[in-house]
């Protein structure tokens, strides 16, 4: 049955991500000879009882703490869904403001050990950063000065000639212990707050290992130095520089990490850094200077040649260029007149002028682009989950090997030695340290992702990063993909007097490329409009309208054929225009055939390129288009891709692609229509061009700003290059652990070598991610 009702798309996408191959979206279109009618506040208001939350968290110091948050808070009520992030200190949320408050949420952290509040504004937490990186190189600098005396005792160990001469002072006990204890306890206070919050809630991390570890061995040097003032003559071995020097080394890799993490989060700053920082305000006739913060909607604004555009708004007065190129990707700069939208911060080239602010902060273009930055940066790739399970077991496992350690020293290796004993089990401890390992995947996400967004390719979360990397199929849409999708019309042929001004007329209400192309032909040719009634897109298809009493139908020929147009005598022409690649468009009056029309899209530069290139690497190129075979064969055959699918309907397009992935298939669609955002939501990724429509790019999971087809290519390579960063830092935060733990267990490793280590191996990790901004 086929009913004309309007239909209306639904959407749903969760934040967090799932495993690589399952699509978190859902998508429902009925489909129907209707009206396709979105509307997007719609899709908005549908949720408009959940809430995103986003918080500062404070004090994790390794994935165990993000496990737990997350777990303890996915038990309450009214929690849809959370991500912690180690690497960003912050948790994203959605809630159901109705059942749980952010109060709530907030208590709920703090009542775990954890500093929560609502996220700051960038610069308010660019402070806080700065402040603690200062506090914590503080406690870096007394705790390396009092360790150094405890280190040089050491080298009155080395054997032989090696032997440095020790100042007697600095062997006695009470002057070590005064040397140590501030380091035990006011630099390495962190250590134990933080076990004892991790313990109060039956987990364990990291701070937990580095507590046992230092301690004991603090505590065993204090328990020979009181017996050194018991029994006259007893030579105490004291330990206390080991404890100094492991709390010395992992201040300072923790110190080495907030400098490197700080470099991480540069893409933020520089999207951030393209707004214009002042504005001009026409208050009545007097204009005055005001900073961006203060500008408010509905604000006007002056805005001179050469400035950028302060925020988003509508042309009120004057006629200008705009370059709009760092948000579009247009180089030609594009001509504003009164009631044209401008963007914050493209460039004013030509003239002045007035403008009313229409969205500003978040809501503006800008705005959203650094929300989804953000968002990306701070979501799980799924091979993160993966991490985090294996370290939340890391720690209890590694305890039980150093107890082991403990034990097989004492009673079978060295029996009655607890001193070997203690330092083996110790070293175990501090080596096999998961710490790098949490860090692994978020560093390189968030790196990855920024560099991505400099280049112009949003990635909605690095769940996408992830899966990108995995596909073998892409799916090209034609038009605007692969096409321009700026149509010029080309031929034309008109069988009724008032053909032209009808389809222009009707065109007009479209949102589709080629109405675009029909209208701009119009203009051009002064062709009067009339007034339309009843106006309806049919997705897929064409328009339909009525004007002055008539009945316009304007389209592809499968309208014309729904509508009992005969248009048989005109075929052989129309085929004739569509094997050069042309789109035809068929009018219809009242039933009768009234005129076709032809209109040509040229190919975008660099489209061979992409497709020579994903074949290159073994991907499956495809093409799926709305238009008729013709048209799209001669493209495809342009280009060089194989499988063509034309005259396919909206719903249809979400449906080859669920078929392919029925048969295993990895793929990603790439799209820029209405018709095209089912599909792009169906697909594993979704790729939005960045001149389509809004639809599509909410759908999609990474958006190519300015729909540039060579950053198609360069999407897929930098998400191969991120996953190829992730396996070398599971390298590196495994290796040293893995390698260290046996020769440690064998006493064969100092335990300051562990602690060593055990930095190097958070720094190796966040080094080599950094080494992911390189990437081009
Ligand atoms: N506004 C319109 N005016 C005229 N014809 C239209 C209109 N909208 C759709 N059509 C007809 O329906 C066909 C399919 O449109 P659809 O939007 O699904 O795909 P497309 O834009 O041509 O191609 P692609 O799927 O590659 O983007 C078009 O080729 C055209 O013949
Ligand atoms: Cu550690
Ligand atoms: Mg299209």
């Amino acid at each position: 049955m086929q009913v004309k009702k309007a239909y209306s798309i639904q959407m749903e996408k969760t934040i967090s991500g799932k495993p690589a191959g399952h699509s978190n979206k859902k998508f429902a279109l009925d489909r129907g000879s209707a009206a396709i009618a979105i509307d997007h506040k719609k899709i908005v208001n549908r949720q408009v009882k959940k809430k995103v939350l986003r918080l500062d968290i404070d004090g994790m110091t390794c994935s165990a703490c993000t496990a737990r948050i997350e777990k303890v808070l996915k038990k309450m009520k009214g929690i849809e869904s959370i991500n912690v992030n180690l690497a960003t200190e912050t948790g994203v949320l959605k809630i159901i403001e109705d059942v749980v408050s952010t109060n709530d949420v907030i208590e709920k952290i703090q009542h775990l050990g954890y500093g929560a509040k609502v996220k700051s504004a960038e610069a308010d937490k660019k402070k806080a950063r700065a402040e603690k990186y200062k506090k914590q190189k503080q406690k870096f600098f007394i705790s390396a000065c009092l360790s150094l005396p405890l280190l040089y005792t050491m080298l009155g160990h080395l054997p032989g000639n090696w032997a440095v001469p020790v100042p007697a002072i600095l062997l006695n006990p009470l002057i070590q212990f005064v040397l140590a204890a501030p380091i035990q306890f006011y630099a390495g206070s962190q250590f134990y707050k933080g076990a004892y919050q991790s313990l109060s809630h039956h987990s364990a991390n990291m701070d937990v290992l580095v507590v046992i570890g230092t301690s004991a061995s603090f505590l065993y040097s204090v328990l020979e130095g009181v017996r050194s003032f018991l029994y006259r003559g007893y030579e105490p071995h004291l330990y206390f520089e080991t404890s100094a020097v492991l709390i010395t080394l992992i201040l300072l890799g923790k110190l080495l990490e907030a400098r490197a993490k700080s470099r991480t989060t540069q893409a933020i700053a520089h999207l951030l850094n393209l707004q214009a920082k002042k504005a001009n305000i026409l208050l009545g006739i007097t204009e005055k200077q005001i900073s961006i913060e203060g500008v408010k909607a509905g604000d006007v604004l002056v805005v001179r040649p050469g400035e950028k555009i302060p925020v988003d708004g509508e042309v009120i007065f004057g006629e200008t260029a705009i370059d709009e190129s760092m948000i579009t990707g247009e180089s030609i700069p594009a001509v504003k007149r009164p009631g044209d939208q401008v963007i914050g911060a493209t460039i004013n080239k030509n003239s002045m002028v007035h403008m009313r602010a229409t969205k500003i902060g978040k809501e503006s273009v800008l705005g959203k682009i650094v929300q989804t930055v953000e968002e990306a940066q701070g979501s799980k790739a799924p091979i993160q989950r993966f991490a985090d399970r294996i370290s939340s077991v890391f720690v209890p496992v590694v305890a039980g090997i150093a107890l082991l350690t403990f034990l097989s020293w004492l009673f079978l290796i060295d029996p009655g030695n607890v001193e070997r004993a203690l330092v083996s089990s110790i070293t175990v401890l501090v080596i096999a340290c998961p710490c790098a390992l949490g860090l692994a995947t978020p560093t390189s996400i968030m790196v990855g992702s920024g560099k991505g967004a400099e280049t112009g390719i949003l990635f909605k979360g690095g769940e996408h990063l992830e899966i990108m990397h995995k596909v073998n199929t892409v799916i090209f849409d034609k038009t605007g993909t692969i096409t321009e999708g700026k149509p010029a019309v080309t031929d034309i042929e008109l069988y009724h007097d008032k053909a032209l001004s009808y389809l222009v007329s009707v065109e007009y209400g479209s949102e589709h490329p080629l109405a675009k192309a029909v209208v701009h032909y119009g203009i051009q040719m002064k062709v009067e409009r009339e007034a339309v009634s009843e106006l309806q897109t049919i997705t897929g298809q064409g328009v339909h309208a009525v004007i002055e009493g008539h009945h316009v139908i304007a389209g592809s020929r499968k309208l014309m054929s729904h509508h009992m147009v005969l248009y048989q005598n005109k075929l052989k022409r129309a085929e004739e225009l569509e094997s050069q690649g042309k789109t035809v468009i068929f009018i219809a009056i009242d039933g009768k055939l009234a005129g076709i029309i032809a209109v040509a899209d040229t190919i975008k530069s660099g489209a061979r390129e992409v497709v020579s290139l994903l074949k290159e690497k073994g991907i499956e190129v495809q093409m799926m288009t709305g238009d008729h075979e013709r048209p799209a064969m001669a493209i495809a055959r342009d280009l060089g891709i194989e499988h063509v699918y034309s005259s396919v309907l909206p719903g249809q397009k979400a449906e080859k692609i669920r078929k392919l992935k029925g048969q295993g298939k990895i793929v990603a669609m790439i799209g820029d229509g209405i018709n095209d955002a089912p599909a792009l939501a169906e697909a594993n990724v979704g790729i939005a061009m960045g001149t389509g429509t809004d639809i599509a790019i909410e759908a999609a999971d990474l958006t190519i700003l300015g729909g540039d087809l060579d950053l198609v290519s360069k999407a897929f390579r930098l998400s191969h290059a991120v996953m190829r960063n992730v396996r070398q830092n599971f390298f590196w935060a495994l290796a040293y652990n893995s390698a260290g733990i046996p020769i440690a267990a064998a006493g064969l490793l100092a335990p300051w070598v562990a602690g060593a280590a055990m930095a190097f191996s958070s720094v190796s990790v966040i080094t080599n991610s950094l080494r992911l901004k390189k990437f081009n």
